[in-house]
């Protein structure tokens, strides 16, 4: 496997790749300016001479730079390396006019999570994609979380401004409640803890109920109680969580769209 980019993304995947047993000594990556904890990986192959048929080529760069990222990598186009990009927004055909119409491209959206085996992740296949090439990708993705194929490419734009930007939106809701505790006087460690330890709860409860999130809600907001007092602000038409999220998915969705011509 050749990885070209090694950002938060790329660690991301690669530390959940590992985790999962894939041996270093496979993996080649490029990066012209190695993270600290790239350097600090043994066994990878590091800004050294690529192999010529990698079995899998991950895009792992900003969408800005493909346009200059790609050019050298044509010779890897045409054959039996699958390309699997992860950038945002780019279509297939981007990737098609690049390395060649008949090389099999995966169009991928992850997500952070991917570093603790907790990643979900839509994936969308050209045509020449092998049956056996898509399942490898699938165990690439279910290996660090859940993978999810997609057949309307389209669609990975809203996949971006749900699931691909979505951690931050939680990351943002973890920051806001500890803001909220040390504002009525918590210390901020404990608030901190609260927030974090809340929102794993709440998360895992939802993987595992059989019942919606909706249903979840409905069972902590007693009648008459605190939560539904809590509710009334968050739900409220116009300015609370449900026209924002609309609001700020559709933000990355948009941006997702503008950056699909690199
Ligand atoms: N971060 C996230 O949660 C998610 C990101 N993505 C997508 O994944 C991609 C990577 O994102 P992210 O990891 O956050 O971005 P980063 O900027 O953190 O990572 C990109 C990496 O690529 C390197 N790079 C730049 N030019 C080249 C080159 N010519 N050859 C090899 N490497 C190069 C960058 O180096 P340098 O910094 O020195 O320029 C950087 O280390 C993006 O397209 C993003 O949209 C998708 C889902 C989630
Ligand atoms: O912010 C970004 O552009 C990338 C795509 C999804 C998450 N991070």
């Amino acid at each position: 496997m050749v990885v070209i980019g090694c950002g938060f993304m790329g660690k991301a995947l690669l530390e959940g790749w590992l985790a999962s047993g894939v041996k270093p000594e496979a993996i080649h990556v490029q990066d012209p300016a190695p993270s600290d904890w790239l350097k600090a990986q043994t066994g990878f192959h590091l800004n050294k001479d690529l192999p010529a048929n990698p079995a899998v080529l991950v895009i792992a760069t900003k969408p800005q730079v493909l346009a200059e990222v790609l050019p050298p990598l044509a010779h890897f186009g045409d054959g039996d390396t699958i390309v699997v990009t992860i950038a945002t927004g780019a279509p297939l055909a981007y990737y098609e006019a690049s390395f060649g119409a008949k090389t099999p491209v995966a169009r991928a959206m992850p997500n952070l999570p991917a570093a603790v085996g907790a990643g979900v992740t839509v994936f969308a296949c050209n045509a020449n994609v092998s049956d056996a090439q898509a399942e490898l990708v699938a165990d690439l993705f279910n290996a660090v979380g859940t993978g999810i194929a997609l057949a309307d490419e389209e669609q990975m734009h809203a996949v971006t401004g749900i699931s691909g930007s979505g951690p931050a939106y939680v990351f943002a809701m973890a920051e806001a409640m500890t803001k909220a505790g040390e504002a009525m006087g918590l210390p901020r460690d404990l608030a901190s803890t609260l927030a974090v330890h809340t929102i794993a709860g709440a998360g895992a409860m939802m993987r595992e109920a059989d019942t919606e999130a909706g249903d979840l809600r409905r069972a902590v907001t007693s009648k008459g109680g605190t939560t539904a007092e809590a509710l009334k602000h968050l739900m409220a038409p116009g300015t609370g969580l449900f026209d924002l999220m609309e609001k700020a998915s559709g933000a990355s969705r948009d941006r997702s769209i503008e950056l699909s011509t690199p």
